[in-house]
């Protein structure tokens, strides 16, 4: 039984706690606002991220960071990628001890293009932790919680400590491999939710299966563009992080990324949109930052570009569908094994 700490108690941050749990792991879950955590040890319930669900009465929930982090052995980072740095400055003030450092995040920081694990090891002393590992997949927090069977993957540019996070997270219903491609985890998991956008907007604007089939191949293209000239292997976009958290946040009832497109296409202004949610949404964020990447980098993104326009330049979504379907004609194989020639490495 180890002792780990989850910091962010969010819907993520929440279900991954009760994994570790579940695992016979003494678990502190962190969390920054007071009452949020005297929320969670009173009522057992996290009324405001996970509803239906009561925790298990031994989870406890922890308002100060050096008294969750005594004597741990893991530390999981579950918070929005706007949180990440703030955080982590305040671990290195009070984390004492070397531990193993997962983050299950979902971003790219639109200031400095940083993927998490970069964000991390700028703001961590090095002495604190051997490598950054990062667990992603196909997971919405909201059928882990209830069990559901789910995959991810852990990856590390030590593969021994992704090892490490699947002996504590691997159980019956929540399986992990584990992937030495860290640049590639991160990019799959944090791009597609880009691509979610987009479905949300298709399905608002009544368009079908047809449209969504093509948004999320498409998108796969360009998540791979953009993944492979930034250094990751091609094939992890065809793993659990890439394909397959695409097509469970492009298709969920549950997904917070395709929601907000959703309510976009129904003409509510981005602000209102986020507001209504009340969680975060990374994709706005990470669009952002692929928008730059792309541009900066010369880089095909034409759906990336068309979700950057809806969300900060006011653009008609029906407009950018049109604009998309009338683009140069081209020869998909071609476009496809340019991928995967030296054409995008770097
Ligand atoms: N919800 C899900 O099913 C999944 C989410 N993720 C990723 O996990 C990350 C967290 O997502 P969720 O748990 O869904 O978010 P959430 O919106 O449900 O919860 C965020 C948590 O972070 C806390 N927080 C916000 N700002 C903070 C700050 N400055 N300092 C400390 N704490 C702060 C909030 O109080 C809240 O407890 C995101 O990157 C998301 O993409 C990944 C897989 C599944
Ligand atoms: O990453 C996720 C599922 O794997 C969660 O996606 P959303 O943030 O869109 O809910």
């Amino acid at each position: 039984m180890d002792k780990v700490a989850v910091l962010g108690a969010g819907s993520w941050g929440t279900a991954l706690a009760m994994v570790l749990n579940e695992n016979g792991h003494d678990v502190r879950l962190w969390t920054h606002l007071k009452e949020h955590a005297e929320e969670i040890n009173t009522t057992n319930k996290n009324q405001s991220y996970l509803p239906e669900v009561t925790l298990p009465s031994n989870l406890v929930a922890f308002n100060d960071l050096k008294e969750a982090l005594q004597n741990v052995t893991s530390v999981i980072f579950v918070l929005p990628t706007s949180a990440i740095r703030d955080v982590c400055r305040q671990v290195a003030k009070v984390l004492d001890h070397k531990v193993t450092i997962i983050h299950g995040t979902k971003g790219i920081e639109p200031e400095t293009l940083k993927r998490i694990s970069e964000m991390m090891e700028e703001e961590l002393p090095k002495h604190l932790f051997d490598e950054i590992v990062v667990l992603s997949g196909p997971s919405h927090a909201e059928e882990v919680s209830v069990k559901h069977p789910t995959t991810v993957t852990a990856s590390s540019k030590n593969i021994k400590e992704a090892e490490k996070a699947q002996d504590l997270f691997i159980n019956q219903y929540f399986r992990v491999y584990t992937s030495p491609d860290m640049v590639g985890v991160e990019l799959g998991g944090s791009l597609k939710n880009i691509i979610a956008l987009g479905a949300g907007i298709s399905d608002g604007l009544g368009y079908g299966d047809n449209a969504k089939a093509a948004l999320m191949t498409r998108g796969l293209a360009e998540i791979a563009r953009l993944g492979t000239t930034m250094g990751a292997d091609p094939l992890t976009f065809v793993g659990l992080s890439g394909i397959g958290d695409l097509i469970v946040t492009c298709t969920s009832v549950h997904s917070r990324n395709w929601k907000a497109g959703n309510l976009l296409a129904g003409g509510k202004g981005l602000n209102d949109v986020l507001e209504q949610m009340g969680m975060v949404v990374e994709g706005v964020r990470t669009t952002e930052a692929a928008y730059h990447l792309a541009t900066t980098q010369d880089i095909e993104m034409p759906i990336t570009k068309g979700i950057y326009k809806i969300l900060f330049e006011d653009a008609d979504p029906k407009e950018i569908v049109d604009q998309l379907m009338t683009r140069m004609r081209r020869h998909e194989m071609e476009d496809l094994s340019a991928i995967l020639s030296d054409r995008y490495r770097t």
